[in-house]
Formats: structure tokens, sequence, C-alpha cells
């Protein structure tokens, strides 16, 4: 499973922001349900996954890249990073696990204080993506990666992803609910809606 986008120049802006702001705690817990079963489909699929990331790629595109096997990025102007700090959220601790399994601590440690946004060169010197192409052969580079990646027989390969990754996915299962729940009360936070207010407000800003 190869996951692209239809946008130009943007791989995923990551979650709606617009639903985490002035929302209501019943409609924040079941955007947050959702979030969770989309991301344990992906991050546990018995599939090979990789992401084409032909554009940016902030905060909940980062954790979609980061769920495949495999990442090519396109060079140049695009970045990739988990940003809630700048935000004024903090990444939840399966995010925060993911990276852990992707780049390591420390690089972990520094990018999430930072919320910080790397360039394809940058993310591929900490081991973020695995490959960074022109953009025109992003989608070819991973379409030759995947046939690597066939050849090797399933079952062996299905067994070793599963045990690779059972721990962190068993530690969202075992706690979703008190996840959503959590979620649901941080964002409705003052200072956190009047942080994501001031971010929507630069959002725009940007644009006029
Ligand atoms: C004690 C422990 C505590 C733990 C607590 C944990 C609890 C949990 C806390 C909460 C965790 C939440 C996790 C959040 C994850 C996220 O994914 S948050 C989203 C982060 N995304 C971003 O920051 C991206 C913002 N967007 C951009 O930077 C740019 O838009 C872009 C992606 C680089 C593209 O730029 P460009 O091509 O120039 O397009 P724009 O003109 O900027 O955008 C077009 C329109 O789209 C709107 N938009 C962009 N991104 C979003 C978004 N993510 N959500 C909603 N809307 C978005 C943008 O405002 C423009 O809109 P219009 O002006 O109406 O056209």
């Amino acid at each position: 499973m190869v996951l692209a986008s239809a946008a130009p120049g943007i791989f995923s802006a990551g979650l709606d922001i617009l639903e985490m702001y002035q929302s209501t705690p019943e409609r924040c817990v079941a955007f947050w349900r959702a979030l969770q079963d989309a991301w344990l489909n992906l991050y546990g699929s018995r599939l090979i996954t990789m992401a084409a990331i032909e554009g940016h790629s902030p905060a909940g595109g980062c954790l979609l890249a980061m769920s495949c096997d495999y990442r090519v990025m396109a060079e140049g102007k695009f970045q990739i990073g988990l940003n809630e700090t700048k935000l004024g959220i903090v990444a939840p601790f399966w995010f925060t696990d993911v990276m852990l399994n992707t780049i390591g601590h420390r690089e972990t440690e520094k990018a999430l204080q930072l919320g910080a946004l790397y360039s394809a060169q940058q993310a591929l010197s900490i081991g973020l993506v695995d490959k960074v192409v022109p953009l025109a052969e992003v989608m070819p580079t991973v379409e030759g990666e995947l046939k690597n990646w066939l050849q090797i027989p399933a079952a062996a390969r299905v067994i070793t992803k599963t045990s690779m990754r059972k721990a962190v996915l068993d530690r969202l299962r075992s706690q979703k609910e008190k996840d959503a729940q959590f979620f649901a009360d941080f964002i409705n936070r003052d200072s956190v809606q009047k942080s994501l207010g001031m971010y929507i407000a630069s959002l725009q800003k940007k644009k006029n």
C-alpha cells in the first residue's frame, strides 16, 4: 500500500486544526477515536506500507509517514516533522513512540521540544526518511523499492513487522478511552484554545 497525496505540494497538513478549535468535548472524543483507529490500522497493517512524500508533512502528516515501512521524500522546499509544540499542543505518547522507533531517543527529544520541521535532506540525515529524490522520481522510486520488499516471503516479513511494532500498538490499545478523554480535556483548556486560535490566525495571515 502506497500513501500519496492528490494535493500538489502537501503530503498531509496533519490533523484538521479547525476540528480541535472551539469544538465540543463529545466531538473531540469522536474525532480522536477515529484517529486512533486509523493509526492502529496503519501501524498494525500486515501489508507493506510506503509513503510517497511529495510535499509538506507536518504533525499528523509526519505520523502517517513514520507509520509506513519505508519513506521516500521529494527534495526541495518541503518540510516534515512533529511541530505540535509550535501550536502550543503536545504530541501524544503514541506519536512520540513512533518517532522514538524511527529516529531514536536523542533526536526525538530535540525534535519534539523544538517542534522541529526538517528539510528532506535534514530528515534523511537523522533517518526520518529513507530516501530523498527529485519530485518526479518519488513515485517510481517507491514502486522500485516495493518490488524489493515483495521478494521477501510474506509470512516471515509480517511476523517480523508485527513483533517489532506490538509493544507500541498495545500501549495505545490498552488505554484508548482514557487517551481520547485526555485529548478532549487537554484540547479544550483555555490556554490551548488560545494557542490554537493564534496559530490559525497566523496561517490565515501568511496567506494574505
Ligand atoms: C502531560 C502530557 C500531556 C500530553 C497531552 C497530549 C494530548 C493531545 C494534544 C493534542 C495533540 C494533537 C496532535 C496534533 C496533530 C496535528 O496534526 S496538528 C496540525 C498541524 N499542522 C500544521 O501545523 C500545518 C499547518 N499548515 C501549514 O503549515 C501549511 O498550510 C502547509 C501545510 C505548509 C501548506 O502551505 P500552503 O501550501 O502555503 O497552504 P496554506 O495557504 O497555508 O493552506 C491552505 C488552507 O489550508 C488551511 N490549513 C492548512 N493546514 C491545515 C490544518 N492542519 N488544518 C486545517 N486547515 C489547515 C489553511 O489555513 C488554508 O486555509 P484557507 O485560508 O481557508 O484557504
